[in-house]
């Protein structure tokens, strides 16, 4: 089971799919590869009222041609009459309920997520409506095309990566997000000092992190190996489920050097 699903997502399985072709030497994700599949999910009518009401004034849309999207974001907040101290960027919300806690918790941060799955982006659209949050945008689009084609180099103070899809099977692995390529490319849209915040609770997949931010230069860990799960990340229904039957997580924070 996985994290997203817990919080209402569909429950059709990503790694049900097969995916038969292989990956491209050196290339982060080729195209035939990605670390997500379009699942069918429907959305319900509080998320769709919330994606109606709230979507044009918080969602941004893919756009190559902005490759400065924290720069324009923090344009278009001035014109709004709100600065805000630093950006993050989060990598698959789900349904968003990490997200809109930690920017409850820190207003001065404007938030910037990635998600492709639309219940998901209805699903924190509501939130932000129900908790009066105006500092998170979203992206619903692929997040490895929108940081190499949005992502300005040391424009990020944080990027958070939780739960990413595990892809359990060996032949699956290729598609996990977090391989060395990407990771460099995370690492050179942080500012010196920014963070990158993953946490997993499939074991091989914490090991695998944490071997390739390990092995990232631009990065030094911030504890002897995993560290501990930082206040701002809030436990989820399904983590506290796992965590009384025993299952790890594993949270990792590395800085930029
Ligand atoms: C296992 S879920 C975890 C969701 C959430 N972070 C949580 O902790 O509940 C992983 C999410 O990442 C999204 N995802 C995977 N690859 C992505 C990508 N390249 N761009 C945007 N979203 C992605 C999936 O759609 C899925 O909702």
């Amino acid at each position: 089971m996985m994290a997203g699903q817990a919080n209402g997502e569909a429950a059709e399985h990503p790694e049900q799919v097969e995916e038969h072709q292989p990956p491209a030497e050196g290339v982060p994700f080729p195209r035939a590869v990605r670390s997500f599949v379009t699942r069918a999910g429907r959305v319900t009518t509080g998320q769709a009222r919330a994606l109606a009401d709230l979507g044009p004034r918080y969602i941004v849309a893919y756009d190559p041609g902005t490759p400065d999207l924290v720069a324009a974001c923090a344009t278009s907040a001035q014109a709004q009459g709100k600065t805000y101290e630093k950006t993050v960027l989060e990598i698959g919300f789900g349904m968003g309920a990490a997200t809109a806690h930690i920017a409850g918790l820190q207003p001065d941060t404007l938030f910037i997520g990635c998600e492709v799955h639309e219940p998901g982006v209805g699903a924190l659209l509501k939130s932000m409506g129900e908790q009066n949050l105006d500092n998170i945008r979203i992206l619903q689009h692929d997040a490895v095309e929108v940081l190499a084609k949005m992502i300005a180099p040391a424009s990020l103070d944080g990027i958070h990566v939780f739960f990413p899809d595990p892809w359990h099977k060996k032949r699956h692995n290729k598609r996990r997000l977090l391989q060395a390529p990407f990771v460099r490319e995370l690492a050179t849209r942080l500012k010196p000092g920014g963070y990158i915040h993953c946490a997993t609770d499939w074991e091989p997949y914490a090991q695998q992190m944490l071997e390739v931010l390990g092995a990232e230069p631009l990065l030094a860990n911030s504890a002897e190996g995993y560290a501990a799960k930082p206040e701002y990340r809030p436990l989820t229904k399904f983590e506290l489920r796992g965590l009384k039957l025993g299952h790890g997580v594993w949270d990792l924070v590395f800085r930029k050097v």
